[in-house]
């Protein structure tokens, strides 16, 4: 069964589609990630897809009673306004300190409850973003760039709770981001947006595909090598490493297991 999916969608600005066309689905569980350039539309279908973005035409259908754990993209707190990390924490729905403390200390920022939101260092705020979001018991964690501000041992860690949020409480994770490394090893599927759906599918399928690689370049078959690599051991093993790093095996040509990528490539569902 589908969280939310949406069908034939596009959204309208001043005239202008920047989103044509678009299906999209998303079950319970999975990890799915949409990647793109700078205006394809990304942020626009996140917000369609949670209802704050109306549609033109098609449709976007939400499981009832759907829980959402929502990330934007940006969040600006008035510098004037007193805001302490525990009170934003309680917004909209008042939560207790042990919840409290037990979010912030699963996002990696222990302590800072009477801290001011805007004297957050960038990092610190997007773990506090996220520890909101958890904090509602998501069916579905939508997240708009959340790993901006965030070290490259930060990233790996960020996306390493993600997955553990999704073995524990079974949710969703639907995420925007461009760290296209770290996408590649940590997503069940990927999206390649461009004002449509240009290809869609497994890591390695949208490595490989035509348009993928038009966007993003054929440098990102790195992206490729390291996903490959990374899931051959124990993840455990690049704990604080970061996904960045020129990684000793990331440009092997040892593509011994991948003998199938080819037809798998062609695949890919093209638009
Ligand atoms: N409220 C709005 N009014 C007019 N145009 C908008 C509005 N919101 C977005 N757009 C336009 O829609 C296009 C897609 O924007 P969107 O924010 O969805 O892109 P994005 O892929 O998330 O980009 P980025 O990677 O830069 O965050 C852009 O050209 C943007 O200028």
């Amino acid at each position: 069964m589908h969280l939310i999916s949406a069908e034939n969608l596009t959204v309208r600005h001043g005239g202008v589609a920047v989103l044509a066309d678009v299906d999209f689905a998303i079950r319970r569980g999975e990890i799915v990630t949409v990647v793109g350039p700078n205006g394809s539309g990304k942020s626009t279908l996140i917000r369609a897809l949670i209802g704050l973005e109306r549609s033109a035409t098609g449709q976007v259908t939400r499981l009832p009673g759907l829980s959402i754990g929502y990330v934007p993209q940006k969040l600006h707190i008035d510098a004037t306004l007193p805001m302490t990390v525990r009170r934003f924490l309680s917004l909209p729905r008042r939560v207790t300190d042990a919840a409290a403390a037990a979010a912030l200390s699963r996002t990696g920022v222990a302590g800072l409850e009477t801290r001011q939101m805007a004297r957050l260092s960038g990092g610190q705020f997007q773990r506090v973003l996220l520890a909101r979001a958890l904090l509602a018991r998501p069916d579905i964690l939508i997240l708009d760039e959340p790993t901006q501000g965030l070290d490259q041992p930060g990233i790996a860690a960020f996306y390493r709770l993600l997955e553990e949020v999704r073995r524990e409480t079974g949710a969703a994770v639907l995420l925007v981001s461009h760290d296209l490394h770290v996408v590649m090893s940590a997503s069940d599927r990927v999206i390649c947006l461009n004002g449509h759906v240009c290809c869609q599918g497994t890591p390695r399928v949208v490595s490989a595909a035509p348009e993928y690689r038009a966007l993003f370049g054929l440098g990102t078959g790195g992206a490729l090598a390291l996903y490959q690599h990374v899931h051959d051991h124990d993840h455990d093993q690049d704990e604080g490493h970061g996904h960045d790093h020129a990684h000793p095996h990331a440009a092997h040509p040892h593509r011994h297991d991948h003998s199938h990528d080819h037809s798998q490539s062609k695949a890919a569902d093209h638009v």
